[in-house]
């Protein structure tokens, strides 16, 4: 099986993300089917099923999962893509790379659903450890930074299937955004921005910035990139 080409599955890029529906999420995230994604991994672990530990939110033609899949063999990752061409490339893409190194790439698959609506149906609270949002779609009028993914509402549900110390990695080229997203992740109760200093530590980081397509792009047209991340913090009000 050869590697798909991207220019057959092109897409424009989708324009509101609220009006979009999807018919087939669990209704709740038990009734998620997972190993279906992942079959060798289910396959190997037949007693104890793996759960989904990171989420690249809009990920695009899923150049993350396939940089991270060899750094973190162990965990199971899932692309979530809003648009049917684009998630239908990534599949293809991880598909063939299954066939070509049987024993690569088992832990990292692609969902084409909406993020914005339908999250907490796939995961349960706090099973998350990384969420990645690289160079989300910037919706620059104002009467359109409702459908921006990172918003008050959409962080509370961050929050939710984020385990505490979970991480958000957040990068753009876009410096307003960037504000954007700091300011509503460093006013949300349930995240703390983690310092430079920490962040030299984690092997992640190099990779958020020219791993994606939309990276690449950026790099090409020598462009800014604007990298926030966050610790899912635990809540001040839950008493033990
Ligand atoms: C600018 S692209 C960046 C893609 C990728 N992260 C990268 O760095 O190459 C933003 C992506 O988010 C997807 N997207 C936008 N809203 C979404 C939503 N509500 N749920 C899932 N994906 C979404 C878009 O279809 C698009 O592929």
């Amino acid at each position: 099986m050869s590697l798909p080409q991207k220019r057959f599955y092109r897409q424009r890029a989708h324009s509101n993300p609220i009006a979009d529906h999807c018919f087939d999420y669990p209704q709740t995230p038990a009734l998620m089917d997972w190993s279906k994604y992942y079959p060798e991994k289910f396959k190997e672990c037949a007693e104890s099923p793996p759960t989904v530990e990171f989420a690249d939110i809009g990920c695009g033609y899923g150049g993350l999962l396939i940089t991270l899949s060899p750094m973190f063999p162990n965990s199971l990752m899932i692309g979530m893509e809003i648009r049917v061409k684009v998630s239908d490339y990534v599949m293809d893409r991880i598909a063939a790379l299954r066939t070509q190194n049987p024993s690569e790439y088992q832990n990292i698959a692609c969902l084409r659903t909406n993020a914005m609506k339908y999250l907490p149906n796939y995961f349960r609270k706090g099973q998350l450890k990384k969420i990645f949002f690289l160079y989300p779609d910037p919706h620059f009028k104002k009467a359109k930074h409702k459908w921006r993914i990172v918003n008050q509402s959409l962080l509370a549900e961050y929050a939710y299937v984020l385990s505490e110390g979970g991480i958000v990695y957040t990068v753009t080229d876009v410096k307003d955004l960037h504000e954007w997203m700091v300011q509503h992740f460093e006013e949300h109760p349930l995240f703390s921005r983690i310092s430079d200093e920490e962040l030299k530590l984690d092997p992640i980081i190099e990779k958020l910035y020219s791993s994606t397509e939309e990276g690449q792009k950026v790099s090409r047209n020598n462009g800014d990139k604007f990298l926030a991340v966050f610790r899912r913090i635990k809540d001040p009000l839950v008493i033990v």
